[in-house]
C-alpha cells in the first residue's frame, strides 16, 4: 500500500527559519521538500540576466514567469535550481538577488503562474514540504498540517546577518528583512496565522526544537 499523501505547508517572513526547518522536517519524515521562494528568486535571476525592469516591464515579467522552464531539486540533500538551462542555485541566495525579489513576486500575475507549477510539483511528489509566504493561505491551504513561523525581526536580523558574515553591510541585511517583509506582506498574509494554522514562534528555539514541534503536529499515521 502507498503511503497517505501528505503537505507540510510553512510560512513566515524572512529569517524566521522556513529554510533549515522545513529542510530539518522532510530528512527526519523522508519527505520532499520545496523552497517556494527559490522559484521566485530564480524568475527574478532570469529577469535581470535579460534586462528586464519589472518596474517598468511588468508584462514581459509575466511572460517568463509563464514561459520559462523550472527544475529545482526536491530532495533534501541538494538544492539546485536551474531556469532556462542556466543554473542559478548560488545566484539565488544573493543580497543583490534579495533585494530585486519582492518587484517580481508582488506582480499578481507572476503569482497565479508559480502557483500553478508550486501545485503541480505537490501533486506530483505526494509527500512533500513546501514553504513560502502564502503556501497555508493560497498555494495549499488543503495541507494536513500548516504552521506559521515567525520570530522577533531582531533576532531574524541577526541570523541572517551571522548567515551572510559579518563583512555584508547591515543597511542591506535590514532592507532584506524589513523592507522585503512589508513589501510582501501587500500580496501575502504571513503575519497573523489564517484559521487552522498554527503558530510557531521560533525566537528563544533552536532549530531542533522548532523541528520537533513541527513533527508533533502531523498526525502518528500519516509520517
Ligand atoms: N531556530 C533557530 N535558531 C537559530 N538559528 C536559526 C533557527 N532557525 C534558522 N536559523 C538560522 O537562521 C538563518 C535563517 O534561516 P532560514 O531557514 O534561511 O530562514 P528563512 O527561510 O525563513 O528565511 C539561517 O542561518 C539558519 O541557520
Ligand atoms: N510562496 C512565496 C514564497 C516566496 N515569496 C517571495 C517573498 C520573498 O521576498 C521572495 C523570496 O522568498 P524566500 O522564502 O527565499 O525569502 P527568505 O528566505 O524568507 O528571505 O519570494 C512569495 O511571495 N511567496
Amino acid at each position: 500500500m502507498s503511503p497517505s499523501p501528505l503537505v507540510i505547508a510553512i510560512d513566515g517572513p524572512s529569517g524566521s527559519g522556513k529554510s533549515s526547518t522545513s529542510r530539518g522536517v522532510a530528512h527526519r519524515l523522508g519527505l520532499a521538500h520545496l523552497d517556494t521562494g527559490s522559484m521566485y528568486r530564480a524568475v527574478a535571476c532570469r529577469v535581470a540576466h535579460l534586462g528586464i525592469d519589472p518596474t517598468v516591464n511588468p508584462n514581459d515579467v509575466i511572460e517568463v514567469a509563464r514561459q520559462c522552464r523550472l527544475e529545482i531539486d526536491t530532495s533534501t540533500t541538494r538544492d539546485s535550481v536551474i531556469i532556462d538551462g542556466e543554473d542559478v542555485t548560488q545566484e539565488i541566495r544573493d543580497p543583490q538577488t534579495s533585494a530585486k525579489v519582492s518587484a517580481v513576486a508582488t506582480i499578481q500575475p507572476v503569482r497565479d503562474a508559480l502557483t500553478a507549477r508550486m501545485r503541480h510539483v505537490a501533486a506530483d511528489s505526494g509527500r512533500i514540504v513546501m514553504e513560502g509566504r502564502d503556501i497555508t493561505t493560497v498555494v495549499c491551504p488543503d495541507a494536513q498540517v500548516k504552521v506559521l513561523l515567525v520570530a522577533d525581526p531582531a533576532v531574524r536580523i541577526a541570523r541572517r546577518r551571522a548567515e551572510l558574515g559579518e563583512t555584508i553591510d547591515m543597511a542591506q541585511v535590514i532592507d532584506s528583512i524589513v523592507r522585503r517583509d512589508r513589501d510582501d506582506s501587500t500580496v501575502s498574509t504571513f503575519e497573523q496565522p489564517a484559521e487552522g494554522v498554527t503558530l510557531v514562534d521560533s525566537t528563544h528555539l533552536n532549530l531542533d526544537q522548532v523541528i520537533d514541534v513541527v513533527i508533533d503536529l502531523v498526525p502518528v499515521s500519516l509520517r
